[in-house]
């Protein structure tokens, strides 16, 4: 499969860098890269070809990847647009609604709208899928494809929910570095060495996770078997109960869905 990619940022290296590690042909890829420093890194990084705009043995391909930021979406579509043939079109853009970009294409059908995250990088990405129930399983295939390559993915059948999943897996990689700088800051404050408090931060989330992820039982079970009664986890939940942390994620999350919408909404009218 020939993909091409328009925007060589963090999120496309991280599902080049991924997909490369896992086997695809680097002379299978293109990059579309505005800046030359960013082309540059391609090539040096990746091997694959890339181009400061879209010709047309690179528009030739399988699959055209868009992965430029939401506000400069419309703008490169109305540069590709006259490229357009069969190809399979893949949006990664938070809020943009495979609608919209279809008609910025001059009124193409075969959209997948793709949420992956920066995980992609080692393979461990998740990624939410959704396209119209009218696009055929062979091109649903090369969507998935491209995602599965660099993680785990699941499709939705409602496109709002694309917005849930950016909140949730989308910017999570975020939350989770958030959490892990507060878990060294607090060591730190403890007497811990900053090296000391990173080793033991990023271990307790890699083990925890692995733990959820291989244990039959819930998260909130497994919190339980911490949680000494009358102990350290105990005066430490209590705390956070205290400040409302767990309300404080969830309307965090619902702030993210919120701005995907938003970005739909407004750059969608244009
Ligand atoms: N960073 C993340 O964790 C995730 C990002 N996304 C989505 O991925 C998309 C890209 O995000 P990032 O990679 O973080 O942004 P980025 O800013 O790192 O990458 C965008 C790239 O597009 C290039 N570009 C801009 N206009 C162009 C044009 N006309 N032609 C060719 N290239 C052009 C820019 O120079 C830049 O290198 C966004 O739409 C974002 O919503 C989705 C999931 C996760
Ligand atoms: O922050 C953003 O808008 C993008 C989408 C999900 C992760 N990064």
């Amino acid at each position: 499969m020939r993909i091409t990619f328009i925007g060589g940022g963090n999120m496309a290296s991280a599902l080049i860098g991924g997909m490369l590690k896992r086997g695809a042909q680097a002379s299978d890829i293109a990059v579309v890269e505005l800046l030359a420093e960013g082309r540059e890194r391609l090539v040096r990084d990746f091997g694959v070809r890339t181009l400061e705009s879209l010709d047309a043995q690179a528009a030739d391909c399988d699959l055209l990847v868009l992965s430029v930021k939401p506000q400069q979406m419309r703008e490169v579509c109305a540069g590709i647009a006259p490229h357009m043939k069969r190809q399979t079109v893949l949006s990664i853009a938070a809020g943009l609604r495979a609608a919209d970009i279809g008609r910025w294409l001059g009124g193409h059908a075969r959209m997948v709208r793709a949420m992956p995250n920066t995980p992609a990088l080692i393979g461990q990405g998740v990624t939410g899928l959704y396209a119209d129930a009218s696009l055929g399983a062979a091109e649903r295939a090369q969507a998935e494809q491209v995602l599965s390559a660099v993680g785990s993915v699941v499709w939705v059948d409602d496109e709002t929910l694309i917005d849930a999943v950016t909140a949730v897996s989308g910017s999570g990689p975020a939350y989770v570095f958030y959490f892990i700088e507060a878990l060294v800051r607090g060591g730190e404050a403890l007497g811990l060495s900053a090296e000391q408090a990173r080793d033991l931060a990023i271990a307790t989330f890699t083990g925890a996770s692995a733990l959820a992820a291989q244990s039959p039982e819930s998260p909130a079970t497994l919190r339980e078997r911490v949680t000494s009664k009358g102990g350290t986890t105990e005066a430490a939940l209590k705390s956070m109960n205290a400040d409302a942390v767990s309300d404080a994620i969830v309307r965090a999350l619902a702030a993210a869905a919120a701005r995907g919408a938003e970005l739909g909404d407004q750059l969608g009218r244009a």
